[in-house]
């Protein structure tokens, strides 16, 4: 089985999936409150897609056991999901560039640190939440509206990701 090894976020490195949600990656940054608060500003580009609205919602997810075999992508073609981390884990990310369903050797993965939010942008193919050691909350912005919004495409061989 082709084993997948994360590589660090970047902000360059993940702009053909969408874009970091994190301090680091803001493009501008300004004071408010009077001095007591910085807002680091438009982080992402939200897309609730044709008749939808955006919504928060919170996943709680269950650790993934490392490795873990990489069976499924799932696409969002009409809008963009955004997912930021609530607890002080890491978090796995595997993605591959929106278009054609993807194979092994077309996935990537990130290790995603604490304070380092992802938003997916449409059509970004993606495994699903990946929370690694413990049960992990995750803040998620993604469409509400009608219409099919979420494609799967089986990987086939598996690709077995791992740390190392
Ligand atoms: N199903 C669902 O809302 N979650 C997935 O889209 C995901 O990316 O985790
Ligand atoms: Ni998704």
């Amino acid at each position: 089985m082709k084993k997948l090894l994360p590589e660090a976020l970047t902000v360059s490195a993940f702009a053909p999936y969408g874009e970091v949600i994190s301090v680091d990656a803001a493009k501008r940054h300004f004071s408010i409150n009077g001095g007591n608060t910085e807002r680091y500003h438009d982080l992402a580009e939200l897309v609730p897609g044709p008749d939808g609205k955006m919504i928060v919602s919170i996943f709680r997810g269950q650790p993934r056991p490392l490795p873990f075999a990489i069976e499924m992508m799932e696409r969002h073609p009409l809008a963009s999901q955004a997912f930021v981390p609530l607890a002080a884990q890491p978090y796995l990310v595997v993605v591959a560039r929106p278009g054609p369903a993807p194979g092994p050797d077309d996935l990537r993965a990130f290790l995603a640190q604490p304070g380092e939010g992802v938003n997916y942008a449409p059509g970004t193919w993606h495994h699903p939440l990946l929370a690694l050691n413990e049960i992990c909350d995750f803040l998620v912005v993604d469409r509400s509206g009608p219409g099919h919004n979420c494609d799967e495409t089986p990987i086939a061989p598996p690709v077995l990701l791992a740390l190392a």
